[in-house]
């Protein structure tokens, strides 16, 4: 039937939720823990003020993020259960990840098991397969976006940069010619950006520092158009952790590794729990 069920139609407020404790700052606001008075589920309020969102003019992003987390589910996705706004805040209602943020794990041990990256890699390459299934591409996977769930699984979230991308032949029946430039150009890179980003994270999380690093971005650029990728002697790492990394590292972006096939390479197969989880 047509008929939706009530969490989509409902509209929430603010009444209808206890605040708990601040979880951090976000980029546009705080971040509560809340519990549904209702359900008693325990969710993350993000508070964001329209204030905020008007002078850096992300309303158009936000409103992307929300419509596209809120019809994504992977264990490896923090869901948006929903949003609502009032006066001078938007508050979206989202996944609380008991376990927090994972930079701050990353910073805590410097860098992370073989096991350890592999279980996280793996799960995160598990959620952009089904993302990139919808024809989502996140575009921002760093370790600043990944929360940890209550069981230690890994919850990519905040999809503020991320896009739906069309297959355009479908959309405009058959021919591109009247498209203007801005929606030819909108979608120049494909789902491969991600591959890229997943395999600086897994260089960041076996050395506990990204690959293309230096002090100036200028310097930082050209590591990366030029692909400078070198392995550090300390810690040691794997030569399937360097075999992988390089193989997703690859300039042409066609030429980089699926990620389907990153879930067979030996050092996934060797060192990833299947569980996506990391008992340590
Ligand atoms: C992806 C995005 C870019 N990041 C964010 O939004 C950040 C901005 C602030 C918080 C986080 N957002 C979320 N955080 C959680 N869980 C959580 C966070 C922090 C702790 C923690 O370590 N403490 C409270 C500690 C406890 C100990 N004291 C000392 C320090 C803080 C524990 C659990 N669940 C859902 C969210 C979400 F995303 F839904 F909002």
């Amino acid at each position: 039937s047509t008929e939706v069920s009530g969490e989509e139609k409902k509209r929430w407020t603010l009444n209808d939720f206890d605040i708990g404790k601040p979880l951090g700052r976000g980029k546009f606001g705080h971040v509560y823990l809340a519990r549904e008075k209702r359900s008693n589920h325990i969710v993350a309020l993000k508070v964001l003020f329209k204030s905020q969102l008007q002078q850096s003019q992300v309303e158009h992003q936000l409103r992307r993020e929300v419509e596209i987390q809120s019809h994504l589910r992977h264990p490896n996705i923090l869901r948006l259960y929903g949003y609502f706004y009032d006066q001078k805040r938007v508050y979206l209602i989202l996944e609380y990840a008991a376990k927090g943020e994972l930079y701050k794990e990353l910073q805590k041990c410097k860098y992370f098991s073989e096991r350890r990256a592999a279980t996280y890699v793996a799960s995160l390459a598990r959620a952009l397969i089904y993302c990139h299934g919808k024809h989502v591409i996140h575009r921002d996977i760093k370790p600043e976006n990944l929360l940890i769930g209550a069981q230690g699984e890994l919850k990519i979230a905040d999809f503020g940069w991320s896009v739906h991308t069309f297959n355009r032949r479908q959309t405009m029946c058959g021919t591109l010619d009247y498209l203007p430039p801005e929606m030819v150009e909108s979608v120049e890179h494909d789902a491969s950006v991600d591959i890229w980003s997943l395999g600086v994270l897994c260089y960041e999380f076996l050395y506990g520092v990204p690959p293309f690093e230096a002090k100036e971005h200028s310097d930082t650029y050209r590591r990366i158009v030029q692909v400078d990728l070198k392995f550090p002697p300390k810690p040691i790492v794997s030569s399937a952790a360097k075999d992988l990394i390089s193989q997703m590292l690859v300039k042409d972006s066609a030429e980089r590794l699926p990620l389907h096939k990153l879930l067979d390479h030996p050092w996934i197969v060797q060192n990833a729990d299947p569980s996506g989880i990391f008992r340590g």
